[in-house]
């Protein structure tokens, strides 16, 4: 507070109208084949992404999940404050989700060891063991699987990963990632909510890379990255960017990165797509430190469960226009693709 007051950091709120939504036709065939293959699944890891440890929470796979154990993960804790750790275990325990922390460029043991506990302990139940990895888009399930499989048997590489989000696209094959007992791994693409109900949740998801870029537009999410930096007395971006000063107003901060960074177009006019971009990227790398986008104060998760599980269902019409969007979304990616807009 003080360091903002003596910087002249004045905004107090973050404010966006805009609707985003991200739900395209892999998500929701993804979705059917998850709910196809669950009678055969013995236990859901539920990837979340440790820098938004609620607004990662897609309520799509409460449904999914029903009465399956569950285990959640929360991935990239590399990235987010080692101090949330504590509050969100004990908080998803008051809701009877087991959570843990994983950063997959480290040990995940300690997965392996909750499904190897599981399956041992009733062997004719469990001849084989078989995991269904579920999460919102970019949280690193990919990752995970094949750090497990690496860790449990030695292996390499098995499923597909990539800094954006969507590299998978359908429900994988059993990948093994345990010999005695056999435990088996199931990939399944990323999906988000067919209806954000919060634009807020879905900048956030966004920042951390769950959304495409062009959908959730740059210059927003690097506005409310910037927001949360100065809120949280993070200045040390401007050490980082080699910027001058710290700053409430995006264009400045464009301006100044642009300088440095070089990103100009002849004439010296700023290539601000460019300079927003590696802002973005900088946050994403970790570069900034560890940040967590969620408030956890007392009361914030109360709140945030009472209204996501207060959310009506989508009503059929909401759903149809969820759907026309989603097609409209794909046409438009399409044309694009093909160089024709
Ligand atoms: N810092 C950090 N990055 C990670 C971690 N796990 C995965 N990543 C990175 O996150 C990005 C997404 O990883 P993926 O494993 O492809 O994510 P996914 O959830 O399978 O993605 P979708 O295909 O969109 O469903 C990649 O660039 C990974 O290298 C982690 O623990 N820490």
């Amino acid at each position: 507070m003080a360091v903002r007051a003596s910087l002249n950091l004045t905004r107090t709120s973050f404010t966006h109208e805009a609707t985003i939504n991200w739900f395209p036709g892999h998500m929701a065939k993804g979705l059917k084949q998850m709910r196809d293959q669950m009678r055969t699944i013995d236990l859901i890891i539920e990837t979340r992404d440790a820098r938004i440890p609620l607004s990662s929470i897609n309520m799509e796979f409460e449904r999914l999940v029903g009465s399956k154990d569950r285990l959640v993960v929360y991935n990239k804790a590399d990235l987010a404050p080692i101090e949330i750790q504590r509050t969100v275990q004990e908080e998803m325990a008051k809701r009877q989700q087991r959570a843990i922390f994983t950063d997959t460029n480290k040990s995940v043991s300690q997965i392996l060891d909750v499904a190897v506990d599981i399956a041992r302990r009733d062997p004719v139940k469990y001849p084989q063991f078989s995991i269904m990895v579920v999460g919102m888009p970019n949280v690193g399930k990919s990752s995970l699987i094949n750090a497990l499989r690496r860790t449990g048997v030695n292996r390499g590489k098995a499923a597909s990963t990539g800094a954006k989000p969507g590299v998978t696209r359908a429900v994988s094959s059993k990948i093994k990632v345990f010999d005695k007992p056999p435990v088996y791994l199931l990939d399944t693409p990323g999906v988000m909510m067919p209806h954000i109900p919060d634009t807020m949740t879905a900048i956030k998801v966004a920042l951390t890379g769950g959304i495409k870029d062009n959908i959730a537009d740059e210059s927003v999410l690097a506005d409310y990255l910037l927001f949360r930096l100065n809120r949280l007395d993070h200045i040390n971006y401007c050490q980082t960017l080699g910027i001058e000063r710290p700053t409430d107003d995006i264009n400045e901060l464009v301006d100044m990165l642009a300088r440095k960074i070089g990103a100009l177009r002849h004439g010296g006019e700023i290539d601000t797509d460019k300079t927003l971009q590696f802002f973005l990227k900088a946050f994403r790398q970790g570069r900034f430190g560890r940040i967590c986008l969620d408030d956890l104060d007392e009361g914030a998760v109360d709140e945030f469960f009472k209204s996501s599980l207060l959310e009506p269902p989508m009503s059929k019409n909401q759903g149809q226009k969820a759907k026309r969007a989603a097609q409209r979304l794909r046409s438009l990616e399409r044309a694009k693709a093909k160089g024709l807009i």
